[in-house]
């Protein structure tokens, strides 16, 4: 008999045991997470659980009563303290040790801090786990001032849920842009969406301190790097996550931006593998490595690492997926932009898919805006890698299946 364990109970570390238990019946399979909850998604954190239109329940993919009834050990609360790859033994902060014949590393990432005077003051918090969330929760139901230093995805989706509730918002954002993954003139719809519904941002701006009474009294506002100052009892910092590579660090894997993981997601030892957050994978679709911050990676690269692990062939080639939902804009973006893209729009103002081209005509990158039915389409049309006749793109009368060139 097989034992697996799986490092890491976010979404990854749910699938990564799912598969298994689906693949390998008799396996001894042990799931180890630090935090003392079951694996729970994290998208609606920033979302509809930060808006208590969605209860844990809704987003914990596997139930206390599916380990029961599967026999996976779900050792929560516990940290995995060493990997010994030589030996397959990772160790347990319980003193305990586990022998292992395949290992799922999915530790996901760890918000960025920043090395701000103020830092430390009770008001400032981070977004990563439930209770963060919670904490976040009734800084919106006080309706007091919230500061939120970033403009990437979190930054904007509690911006979004934040505005919902009136509470007065101020994005501090370093660069001119947001989200400057979407490129500039999508980010720039985001940002003017963000103003209508009254955020207030500062670009191009930093904070120099988070400031309030005396050294350690809480947060009254923050300073910015030009001296101006602005009103808050909270600050939130979303400036980004790093991945959580210490364990993959401790057995020695070869790492580089994350853990570097071939596209059957096996690490550079053939016993462990790496998912979600933490995994630099190479991607045949990408023609690269690439690291995938976004829930999709989690829900999809398991499947891969534990055939890999129970020695089938699999590779992981999918373009990179994510969504998101801000006031009455949800979105799905496939794909990556790729630099000086010919961007083409289907349809409207409020219901619209963007299509970014490659010179050679080839789709790179699609965003679906509050259109529901086409992700399909758009996923075989990048997946074809075909020349497309941005004519037929653009017009919403031409159906997706028949936009190809020539
Ligand atoms: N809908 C989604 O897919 C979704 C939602 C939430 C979070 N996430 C993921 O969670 C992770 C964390 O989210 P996030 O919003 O913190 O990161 P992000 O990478 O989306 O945005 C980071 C922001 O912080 C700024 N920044 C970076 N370093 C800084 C510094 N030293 N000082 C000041 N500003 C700095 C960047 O310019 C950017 O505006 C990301 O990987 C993100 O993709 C995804």
């Amino acid at each position: 008999m097989k034992t697996y364990v799986v490092v890491g109970g976010g979404l990854g570390g749910a699938k990564a045991v799912e598969e298994l238990r689906d693949l390998d019946g008799e396996a001894r399979i042990v799931l180890i997470d630090g935090e003392e909850l079951l694996p729970y998604e994290r998208p609606p954190l920033s979302k509809e659980y930060l808006l208590g239109e969605k209860k844990l329940d809704e987003f914990t993919p596997l139930s206390a009563g599916w380990f029961t009834d599967n026999q996976v050990e779900a050792r929560v609360g516990i940290f995995a303290t060493d990997l010994d790859a030589g030996q397959q033994i990772v160790h347990l902060s319980d003193g305990t040790s586990i022998h292992y014949d395949g290992l799922v590393l999915a530790t996901g990432s760890r918000p960025r801090t920043v090395n701000l005077p103020g830092v430390a003051r009770q008001g400032v918090q981070v977004l990563r786990t439930l209770a963060e969330s919670d904490q976040l929760k009734s800084v919106l139901e006080s309706g007091e001032p919230l500061v939120i230093y970033g403009g990437g995805w979190i930054g904007l989706e509690v911006a979004a849920a934040a505005r919902t509730r009136d509470v007065p918002v101020t994005v501090i954002v370093r660069e001119d842009k947001v989200l400057r993954q979407l490129g500039d003139e999508i980010g720039d719809r985001f940002l003017a969406m963000h103003r209508d519904h009254g955020v207030v941002f500062e670009l191009n701006a930093t904070i120099a301190s988070i400031d309030g009474d005396g050294d350690s009294g809480p947060v009254t506002g923050v300073t910015l790097g030009d001296g101006r100052k602005v009103d808050a009892s909270h600050v939130l910092i979303a400036v980004g996550a790093d991945p959580r590579v210490e364990l993959a660090s401790a057995a020695g894997l070869d790492i580089d931006d994350g853990v570097l993981v071939d596209d059957t997601l096996v690490t550079s030892d053939p016993h462990i593998v790496a998912v979600g957050d933490i995994a630099n994978a190479q991607n045949t679709w990408v023609g690269d490595r690439i690291r995938v911050q976004h829930w999709a990676a989690a829900l999809k690269m398991p499947g891969v690492a534990a055939r890999t692990l129970v020695g089938d062939d699999a590779h992981y080639d999918d373009p990179p997926y994510f969504y998101t939902d801000q006031y009455d804009l949800g979105m799905e973006f496939r794909g990556l932009i790729p630099d000086g893209a010919r961007l083409v729009q289907r349809g409207g103002d409020d219901e619209y898919i963007a299509f970014w081209l490659r010179d050679d005509g080839v789709l790179r990158a699609a965003m679906n805006v509050n259109v529901w039915d086409q992700g399909d389409a758009i996923e075989e049309i990048l997946t074809s890698a075909k020349p497309v006749d941005p004519d037929k793109l653009a017009d919403p009368n031409v159906p997706l299946g028949e936009v190809s060139a020539g």
